[in-house]
């Protein structure tokens, strides 16, 4: 068991979380996006052409590293829901988290990356938390949770994200300081291989619980709250003076007003997303980008940053389940 320090990269409006992960030997640290909405674990590396590698940027130079083996003939290739993409072949070597380590962890090196995350100056790599089933190498290669859970003393592994704060990830038990109340846990469906379960309805402010089912996906790696277009709209029709903004594709409101919190229910427990915690970023000194946006044509909500900084969740594998509890 272990926990690991979740970074916010670009921490005044908490685009993504870092973690620092050891690969090689010697070890190669990099800050890595760990994101339960993905399955590969890939990095930066001597293979990624440099005009893409920021200045300062972390990167696996597998040649470093005496434990470093490829993978002959083995690929990978990912495209994520913003339309970001990577790809390259594959090594086995150590990888440490805290003080867990897998030997012969598969590490997706790129040598391709888009112009998305060649822009990102603060991410290494992703670690990808869904399930196994989800990954993209070619043959298919295990996560790093699928490796480390049989030495944990519960396959599970925590996320305690923070508003503009380091926050953890903890793996294989449950630290009772990080939450209040309950934890409640609700039934997991990997249908796509995600953190995906139901939320028994919703409700924004004071105003009165609407038992709407909504099918959502839990998603460390997406910085917003997606929802259904109708929540969205009822939840901007709360604040005078917010709009749609084609010209950012997005809802927008005036900076100078506290949206209101947007509950939501696991089973009969309350989970409350604070209001403070929708600004997304300035967009003018007076519009501020709202953290609660459209789902789009996605057929779950995607329950990221936004909603997941205002909460202690337990990805257990047990069953599978996920549990929310109060903070
Ligand atoms: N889009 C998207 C996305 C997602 N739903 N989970 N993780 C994502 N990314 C990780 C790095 C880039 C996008």
């Amino acid at each position: 068991r272990d926990t690991v320090v979740a970074n916010p990269a670009y921490s005044y409006y908490d685009k993504e979380y870092l973690c620092a992960v050891k690969i090689g030997t010697p070890p190669q640290t990099l800050p890595l996006d760990f994101d339960t909405g993905s399955a590969d674990l890939w990095v930066f590396s001597s293979e990624t052409p440099s005009s893409y590698v920021s200045t300062g940027k972390a990167i696996y130079t597998p040649s470093k590293s005496s434990t470093a083996k490829l993978v002959t003939g083995s690929t990978w290739a990912l495209t994520y829901g913003d339309g970001s993409s990577s790809s390259g072949d594959v090594y086995t070597d150590n990888v440490t988290i805290g003080s867990l380590k897998v030997a012969a962890q598969a590490v997706e090196a790129a040598q391709k990356v888009s112009s998305q995350f060649a822009a990102d100056t603060a991410l290494s790599g992703l670690l990808g938390l869904a399930f196994g089933t989800a990954n993209q190498a070619k043959p298919r290669v295990k996560t790093f949770f699928d490796n480390i859970r049989p030495a944990l003393p519960l396959p599970i592994f925590t996320v305690n994200l923070k508003k503009g704060a380091p926050g953890s990830f903890n793996f294989g038990y449950i630290d009772s300081t990080q939450y209040t109340g309950a934890i409640t846990y609700t039934p997991v469906t990997p249908r796509y291989s995600l953190w995906e379960f139901g939320v028994s309805g919703f409700s924004i402010g004071q105003g009165a619980k609407n038992s709407t089912i909504i099918d959502a996906v839990a998603d460390t790696g997406t910085s917003l709250l997606l929802l259904p277009i109708s929540i969205v709209k009822a939840y901007y029709a709360q604040i005078a003076g917010s709009s749609y903004s084609t010209n950012y594709g997005a809802y927008v409101y005036p900076c100078s007003i506290t949206p209101p919190d947007f509950n939501f229910y696991i089973g009969s427990a309350k989970q409350t997303v604070p209001g403070r915690y929708m600004n997304y970023g300035y967009i003018s000194n007076t519009q501020c980008y709202g953290g609660i946006q459209s789902q789009g044509t996605l057929m779950f909500s995607l329950f990221g940053d936004i909603a997941l900084k205002a909460q202690f969740v337990v990805f257990d594998a047990s069953v599978p389940r996920i549990g929310w509890a109060n903070k």
